[in-house]
């Protein structure tokens, strides 16, 4: 059959997803012999419709509890819905609860057949497969030990080389890539994004916005088991930020008042790349203010300089965004997005300094982000979300955010 480039790959309709609560496991076994209903239900989805096309990268995002996990488990029928309908076309491989379904006392090796025959990949075509699985796992001799004896790490990188050994139709993948080191995530990354532009439909949930922002054309998000919003990323992510912004607001009374802009505060996440950190990020002529306002950048061009430690002695790459205060993004840069290399100022220690000189934006309050990414600026190793609010004014007062290269005739 020939595929067409929009066809739909996955249709759901109407779909919900009830758990049932029992008050005990006792509880549950009456109601199963007695057919009498003893629980509580919760439906952790509901009414959700939508159609992914071929080729189109989707971002989940959410709270927690919002009905992410449940959503994909369903797209990638592992988990049945309550009411309506799943359609999907092809193959749909899920990257979830990775390694879930080897058998302990196996090796590696016998695992991948195992495994393999779970996922459609009968013997002939494993022992095919079997030689580039090995090599993407790099398990060595481990890969004949039981998988028992596997750290998570291992178990994730061989359990990622073999659902991802045939590219499929629809790939789901969910936080699960967190585990293991950035040497593999890396390799992981690489892989998707190359079945990416071979037309493969990726749907993935994460909690980074920057890489929902760069490697996805359209954003989900749920909200209490509902779709609220699904549509191109920028939007979507720009609503759903400032939703968590208003969260945050009002889990704490005790924040600046309306307007005020709170001082800098310590980062977002810290790093998990072995002591790949953002170490400073400083902003040039900037005049703190009182009563809690955001320090007043002094002049009218914008100077950034991002101090970070890499991962040993690879050279990492930087990036940058700024936000209207209220949640609307206007810019984001990295090194690597323009074949910039960040200076060695110190063994393993790299800066860069950004400057927008006559900063083209009209007067308000602003907040700026920054990033450390690896040497291929796939892996975020660090992020300083909204790590400093600062307030510009601009020389002439004119509606709107910011002023575009423009030419009058
Ligand atoms: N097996 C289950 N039994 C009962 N309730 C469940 C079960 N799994 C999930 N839930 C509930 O369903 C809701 C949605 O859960 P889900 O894990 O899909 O959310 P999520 O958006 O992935 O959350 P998170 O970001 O915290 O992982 C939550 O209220 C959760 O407590």
């Amino acid at each position: 059959m020939k595929q067409l480039a929009n066809e739909a790959v996955l249709r759901l309709r109407d779909v919900g997803k009830e758990y049932r609560l029992y008050p005990s496991p006792r509880a549950r076994l009456k109601a199963l012999l007695t057919g009498r209903a003893t629980h509580r239900s919760h439906w952790a989805l509901r009414g959700v419709s939508f159609e992914l096309r071929r080729g189109q990268c989707i971002g989940v995002i959410g709270d927690n509890g919002a009905g992410k996990s449940s959503l994909l488990k369903l797209l990638a029928g592992t988990l049945q819905p309550s009411t309506g309908t799943v359609e999907r076309v092809g193959r749909v491989t899920a990257i979830l609860e990775l390694g879930a379904g080897f058998h302990p006392d196996f090796s590696g090796r016998d695992n991948l057949y195992f495994g393999g025959s779970l996922i459609g990949i009968d013997q002939e075509e494993m022992r095919r497969l079997e030689p580039e699985i090995v090599a993407f796992c790099e398990l060595g001799e481990a890969l004949d030990r039981p998988v028992k004896t596997y750290s998570s790490g291992m178990t994730v990188r061989l359990a990622f080389a073999l659902v991802t050994a045939v590219q499929p139709d629809v790939l789901i993948i969910d936080e699960a890539l967190a585990v293991g080191d950035q040497h593999f995530q890396k390799k992981c990354v690489e892989r998707i994004m190359a079945f990416r532009e071979n037309g493969c439909t990726i749907l993935f949930c994460s909690h980074s916005p920057y890489h929902i922002r760069h490697l996805c054309d359209a954003a989900l998000w749920l909200k209490g088991g509902e779709v609220e919003q699904f549509g191109p990323t920028e939007p979507v992510l720009a609503a759903y930020e400032l939703h968590t912004r208003q969260r945050q607001a009002d889990f704490e009374p005790q924040a600046a008042p309306a307007g005020a802009v709170p001082a800098p505060a310590p980062p977002a996440r810290a790093s998990q790349a072995e002591g790949a950190r953002i170490l400073s990020v400083e902003v040039a002529n900037l005049e703190p203010q009182e009563g809690g306002q955001p320090a007043l950048l002094q002049g009218q061009d914008l100077v950034v300089t991002i101090t970070a430690r890499g991962r040993g002695q690879e050279r990492p790459h930087i990036g940058f965004m700024i936000e209207q205060s209220q949640g609307v993004g206007i810019t984001s840069l990295g090194t690597h997005e323009e074949g910039v290399a960040p200076r060695c100022i110190a063994e393993g220690v790299w800066q860069v300094t950004l400057t927008f000189p006559q900063l083209p934006l009209h007067s308000g309050d602003y907040v700026i982000s920054a990033y450390l990414f690896d040497a291929t600026g796939l892996v975020v190793y660090d992020e300083w979300l909204h790590y400093l609010h600062l307030r510009f004014v601009a020389p002439k007062l004119m509606p709107g955010l910011v002023q575009l290269p423009h030419r009058w005739e």
